[in-house]
């Protein structure tokens, strides 16, 4: 197990039980993979990139009724044939029947009628108008059994299309509309986002001790990225009572506490989690910005403090062991809560959330974690390190694909973040010239990447 360490910063401040960055982030991943997955029937729309949690089966043919594949005429027995009717797409009911030597014309992907044994493309046609006869008359060779697709012929209704464990691309959501589904069964864990901080404005101008809220427009985003479905973000203030309310409630997966993560008077989430009985299971980081965040999981939350509860207010479906079946006849619902303490500061905040958050949240979508870059690249110009934390540092990778820091990333500001295509990790103590990672134009060092949504 790796040591927090209580030793003084390069400003004098001590980070008792602060977890080294790296295994902060193991940690939360390992904490999500241990928990069991969350499964929800989600709409279509809201499916995509989900890891399906049971397999998917037809819930008709594919096609689902015998459908000419061309424009032109169902023909019944040898011609000519008698033109005896018109079916264009999306016409409905039985219409003719065909006989031997009838012919509906039919438009591609119109339902041909019973007893059609072939379909004649336009192209192939010949059309005599037989004026005061019986109507017109239609020749040309066809081959037996073309250009019709029968119903079931691709898919049989019933048959499984899509397995337990594959990721959800559009492609499957289309498969799944044409067969019927209205849903499908994926891990999705539900994430709460609260904004906490009584000069906190979530419009107009900031100025005169007001802030305007920068967390709460990135982290639906972020969540999304990771897999979770994410509900409005509540706002408020400093209530320690309705904060704690909100992250006792039990009715989500994962409660996000954005500010009231430090040690000031209104800084209340360690104080609600210890009452609650909480696991702690991060409580800061060493890293720069971000150091003041933190994991806990709420066993039974809801029971906690007497709120809500599973059972209660609970939306939850109920869980599977994932990678296994899913649904109520596993049983088991864990009821716990895994709590997510940002700091305020909207760029710590940010770093905070790729530390902590997603690699949680992905683990309980049964996602790879969004934000990890396998490799290193070379760094242009130069990175400065800090003695005792990681420093996450905004970068955009150039046409060679080395990292370019570009700036502006105070814990205070999103602005880095914002020109930023991901943070460069830099170790603590990086032993280059000055204590710097790069030099020049040419880095020569190279530093592994986390990727922002
Ligand atoms: N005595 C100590 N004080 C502080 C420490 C420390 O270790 N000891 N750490 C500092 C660091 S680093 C950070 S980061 C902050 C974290 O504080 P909180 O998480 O409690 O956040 P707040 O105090 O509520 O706010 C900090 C800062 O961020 C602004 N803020 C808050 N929420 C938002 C938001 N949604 N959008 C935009 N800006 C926000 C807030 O107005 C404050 O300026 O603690 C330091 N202090
Ligand atoms: O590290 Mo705080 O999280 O600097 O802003």
């Amino acid at each position: 197990m790796e040591r927090a360490t209580g030793e003084a910063d390069m400003h004098g401040c001590e980070h008792e039980g602060h977890l080294p960055w790296e295994h902060a982030r193991r940690r939360a991943r390992e904490l999500g993979e241990s928990l069991p997955a969350p499964v929800r029937d989600l709409p279509l729309d809201r499916a995509m990139g989900g890891v399906l949690a049971r397999d998917v089966r037809a819930l008709a043919g594919l096609p689902a009724f015998d459908a000419s594949a061309m424009d032109g005429y169902a023909v019944a027995g040898a011609g000519p044939w008698r033109l005896v009717g018109r079916h264009l797409a999306g016409s409905s009911g039985p219409g003719v029947a065909l006989g031997p030597g009838d012919a509906v014309e039919v438009a591609t992907g119109a339902r041909v009628p019973k007893g059609t044994e072939s379909v004649l493309p336009y192209e192939r046609a010949r059309v005599e108008e037989s004026p005061g006869s019986d109507g017109s008359r239609v020749s040309g060779e066809v081959e037996h059994g073309r250009h019709v697709r029968w119903s079931g012929e691709e898919t049989a209704p019933g048959e499984t299309i899509l397995t337990c464990g594959h990721r959800v691309g559009p492609a499957s959501l289309g498969i799944a509309a044409s067969l019927g589904h209205e849903t499908l069964p994926v891990f999705a864990p539900t994430v709460a986002i609260v904004v906490t901080g009584d000069e906190i404005t979530r419009s107009g101008l900031p100025g005169d001790g007001r802030v305007r809220d920068a967390i709460g427009p990135i982290l639906p985003g972020v969540a999304d990225w990771a897999g979770a479905q994410v509900g409005a973000v509540r706002y408020l203030g400093d209530d320690r009572a309705a904060l704690a309310e909100m992250m006792t409630a039990g009715d989500t997966d994962v409660v996000v506490v954005c500010g009231s993560s430090s040690k000031g008077p209104a800084d209340h989430v360690r104080s609600i989690l210890a009452e609650a009985g909480a696991e702690t299971v991060v409580d800061g980081v060493q890293c720069r910005p971000g150091h003041p965040q933190l994991l806990a999981r709420l066993r039974n939350a809801g029971a906690a403090l007497g709120t809500g509860g599973p059972g209660s207010s609970d939306g939850r479906d109920r869980p599977g062991a994932r990678g296994g079946p899913a649904g109520p006849e596993n049983g088991g619902e864990s009821g716990d809560t895994i709590v997510v303490g940002l700091p305020g500061n909207p760029g710590a905040a940010m770093v905070a959330a790729l530390t902590l958050f997603t690699p949680l949240v992905s683990a309980l979508a049964g996602r790879p974690d969004p934000a990890r870059v396998d490799g290193r690249v070379p760094v242009s110009g130069k990175i400065a390190s800090h003695p005792g934390d990681t420093r996450l540092v905004a970068v955009r990778l150039d046409g060679r694909g080395r990292a370019v820091p570009v700036g502006h990333d105070r814990p205070g500001s999103l602005r880095g973040a914002a020109l930023a295509d991901a943070y460069a990790v830099v170790p603590p103590g990086r032993p280059t010239a000055a204590g710097r990672v790069g030099a020049g134009g040419e880095g020569t060092d190279d530093v592994e990447l986390v990727r922002l949504p």
